[in-house]
């Protein structure tokens, strides 16, 4: 079986001409079911580039990238969009709307979803909150919520849908220690129930015993991939 991610020498560009610039440079890396990946490295290395491409928010260059069978290179707008929403997203400004409850945030990923009504998607949207600890919280605006909780409502809402693949990108820069551990040990609880595979972004050295490997990119290459803590220990 295909994996969820194959990259195959990756290389994309900033810029035209003489501005023209390799950001990211013959970057490979596949990745299996159920596996949490930390890519680390330095401002400006190309991480979060690379998460663009793989999330399907910017076009291809060079290489290919195979996310949940689908190939991004050539892909048109429209395969971009349908694969778009198989991922769950998260970053670090969480981007909950402001005007919209906690439970009306996590309902809003089930609505490009068919077959569940307005009743249906708001009760499953209630349950994934529950599951993040936040069942009290549900009918709060992300303005009402601490910053460890906004970051909840977001792991909720970017699993809430099963999504086939997470995309995570510094999800614990603005949280304190516990509260960043927290959130990440819960994404990656509920994603191994699943088998979901997780690629997480971060500069955050307290959440890297959350991985099954750790990914370090410089000046857009990876330089070391190596294998974290065992699975079993977590
Ligand atoms: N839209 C853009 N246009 C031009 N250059 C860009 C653009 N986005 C990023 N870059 C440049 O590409 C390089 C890689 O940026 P990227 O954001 O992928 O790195 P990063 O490793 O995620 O950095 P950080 O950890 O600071 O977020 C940087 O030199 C950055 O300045």
């Amino acid at each position: 079986m295909d994996q969820p991610l194959e990259l195959s020498n990756i290389t994309f560009s900033y810029g035209d001409g003489e501005l023209r610039r390799a950001v990211l440079k013959d970057v490979s890396l596949s990745v299996a079911p159920g596996e949490i990946v930390i890519l680390t490295g330095p401002s400006g290395s190309g991480k979060t580039t690379l998460l663009t491409l793989i999330g399907a928010l910017r076009g291809m260059q060079e290489g290919s990238c195979l996310v949940l069978g689908q190939e991004m290179r050539g892909a048109s707008e429209a395969a971009r969009v349908a694969l778009r929403r198989r991922i769950g997203f998260i970053f670090q400004n969480h981007n909950l709307l402001g005007f919209l409850s906690a439970r009306q945030n996590v309902a809003m990923s089930l609505e490009l979803h068919g077959g569940m009504n307005d009743a249906d998607r708001l009760k499953r949207a209630g349950e994934m909150l529950a599951a993040v600890g936040l069942a009290e919280h549900a009918d709060k605006r992300p303005a009402q919520l601490s910053g460890g909780q906004r970051q909840r409502v977001a792991v909720a809402r970017a699993l809430v849908a099963e999504p086939g693949l997470v995309l995570a990108d510094e999800p614990t820069a603005a949280l304190d220690r516990a509260s960043g551990q927290e959130v990440v040990r819960l994404l990656s609880d509920l994603a191994r129930r699943r088998g979901t595979p997780i690629l997480l972004v971060t500069h955050d050295p307290r959440i890297l015993d959350i991985a099954d490997r750790i990914v370090a990119m410089e000046d857009g290459r990876i330089i070391d991939t190596s294998a974290a803590s065992s699975p079993a220990s977590h």
